[in-house]
């Protein structure tokens, strides 16, 4: 697309070159320009875009845009000084790729816990109602024949509106995608008006350096969500939800168990607990009455909001409620509570819980569906936070019939060293848990698989939906899934 018809979208001005010139892509790193591309600089919270405009040039970039004029660049080229890139680089890539959010049925999702499940949810509702759903989150991208994992769970924009643009050209008719607080703040999302924004619930998360300056900052983002949709699903039981609906703009529907909400379940749900399957069953009723009976094959209380939150976002898209049930009693989120098909008398799950809370839960969650033993496989990180050792060990070791310590991506950090941590967060925990330590992750699983029992659930939590680890400087293959149904296929024969 020519430069000066791209620019319109902005409150850009051409400092020097010609605006004529024919930009092909968009980018916001120098190491990744292609010639054609069009370098946006982005001021940054370690470096400043602004510093690698002439490398980026260098590169083959048809043009500059920048909050500043810069020195040593080639008279020739096109720099366009422009009040603030980040939402600069938004307009310009809503333009370039044909304003493809338009096109799509949008629904945003925010929260701290549930973004991925509810995403998943809502997802294979609307495909089960026989859309073409396109998804993007902290799993990745995906749409009918294509995924790939993603390096943010709310892509920068100029990545997003290309992705979006790929999915209408695959044919899709809605795009289901997790807005992270920072997505907001960092204007990944700018420009972008959702049919439905839906939020889960919100606690402490994301505060620090770089990220939130307080639990205020990082609500207020959270809220601005309901300001760009056109109708906003909450859940009526959080106590932020009013905090979040500060200054909203959009229509407000309501879920949740306790309080009185247009989309509510009931508190007598059912938990299901067959070897390979941990779910819950639930009635819900809408605006208009007429409860129905629904099932997940995903566990627990909070399971009940995400999937409320489909629910109602199906009610706003008038879905068939017979779809709903198939979506919901299908889903499976890869890494969340995710159970690995196994022809075994016990349970194995795979979690990417790898905080003491997220711990906490998962586990407080897996000990009501009343298991014989509740075994759990885990590590720690190395090069992160030591603290994060302890809460692990303790939380386990609070919970836990019997811990595997392992590795989990250990990076450059001495195994040894991580280990004693957790020993450390274990015995603090309940020094009567029996664990024992396998460094090798994969003969973990083996032995977790191997001490197995009817009617045990085994725990294998950090990695989730990982499919790599991260032993030393080495990267190497790693699916847990894989491994485990290899491992029992191999059992058997
Ligand atoms: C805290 C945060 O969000 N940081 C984002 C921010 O990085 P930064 O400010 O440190 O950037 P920087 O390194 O100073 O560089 C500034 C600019 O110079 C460019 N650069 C830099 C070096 C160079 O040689 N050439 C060059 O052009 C960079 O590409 C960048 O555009 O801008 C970068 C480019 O836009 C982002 O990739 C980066 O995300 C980092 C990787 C990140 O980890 N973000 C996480 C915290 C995040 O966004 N998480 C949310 C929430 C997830 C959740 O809720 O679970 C998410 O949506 O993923
Ligand atoms: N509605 C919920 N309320 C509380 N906890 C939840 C809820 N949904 C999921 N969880 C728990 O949080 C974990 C993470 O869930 P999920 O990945 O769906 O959330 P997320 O918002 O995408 O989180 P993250 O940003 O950490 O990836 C799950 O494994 C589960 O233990």
């Amino acid at each position: 697309m020519n430069l000066c018809e791209l620019l319109q979208a902005t409150d850009g001005v051409l400092l020097q070159g010609d605006a004529r010139a024919d930009v092909q892509t968009l980018c916001y790193d120098s190491r990744a320009v292609t010639p054609g591309a069009l370098f946006v600089c982005l001021p940054g919270l370690h470096t400043d875009g602004h510093a690698y405009a002439v490398r980026a040039a260098a590169a083959g970039a048809v043009g500059i845009v920048c909050e500043r004029p810069i020195p040593g660049l080639p008279e020739a080229l096109p720099v366009i000084q422009v009040t603030h890139s980040r939402r600069a680089l938004a307009q310009l890539a809503i333009r370039l790729y044909g304003e493809p959010a338009r096109q799509l049925t949008m629904i945003g999702i925010t929260g701290t816990k549930g973004k991925t499940t509810t995403a998943h949810l809502v997802a294979a509702v609307l495909t089960a109602a026989g859309r073409k759903v396109g998804l993007i989150g902290t799993n990745g991208v995906r749409w009918p024949g294509y995924r790939h994992p993603l390096d943010h769970t709310t892509p920068e924009s100029s990545d997003l509106q290309q992705l979006l643009r790929r999915m209408v050209d695959a044919g899709c008719d809605t795009c289901v995608m997790e807005v992270s607080s920072l997505g907001l703040k960092m204007d990944r999302v700018t420009g972008i008006e959702y049919d439905i924004g839906i939020f889960t619930n919100l606690s402490p998360d994301h505060i620090g350096p770089g990220e939130h300056a307080s639990f205020a900052e990082y609500r207020a983002w959270k809220s601005v969500l309901f300001r760009r949709c056109r109708v906003g699903i909450v859940n009526a039981d959080d106590p932020q939800t009013e905090a979040i609906l500060t200054q909203h703009t959009c229509r407000v529907v309501t879920y949740g168990m306790d309080r009185p909400a247009d989309w509510r379940a009931g508190t007598d749900f059912t938990l299901l607990h067959r070897p390979g399957l941990l779910g819950v069953t639930f009635t819900a009723a809408g605006p208009e009455g007429g409860s129905r009976e629904y099932q997940l094959a995903m566990p627990g209380r909070f399971s009940i909001y995400n999937a409320l939150a489909a629910i109602a976002a199906a009610g706003i898209l008038q879905l068939p409620d017979t779809a709903v049930q198939t979506g919901l009693r299908t889903a499976v989120v890869e890494g969340r509570v995710e159970p690995v098909p196994i022809h075994a008398p016990f349970t194995v799950v795979l979690d990417y819980a790898h905080n003491e809370a997220a711990a906490e839960n998962l586990l407080t969650t897996l000990r009501a569906y009343r298991p014989t033993r509740l075994i759990v496989v885990f590590g720690c990180g190395g090069g992160r936070s030591r603290v994060r050792r302890f809460g692990m060990g303790e939380a386990c070791a609070r919970l836990a019939d019997f811990c595997i310590v392992t590795e989990d991506n250990s990076r450059g950090e001495p195994l040894a060293d991580i280990l004693a941590d957790i020993r450390t967060g274990l015995r603090r925990g309940n020094p009567d848990t029996p664990f024992v330590e396998i460094s090798d992750r994969r003969q973990a699983l083996y032995d977790a698989l191997d001490m197995a029992r009817p009617g045990d659930i085994v725990a294998v939590i950090g990695k989730g939906h990982e499919t790599t680890l991260q032993r030393g400087s080495e990267t190497i293959p790693f699916c847990e899934r894989e491994i485990i149904r290899n491992y029992m296929a191999g059992r058997r024969t």
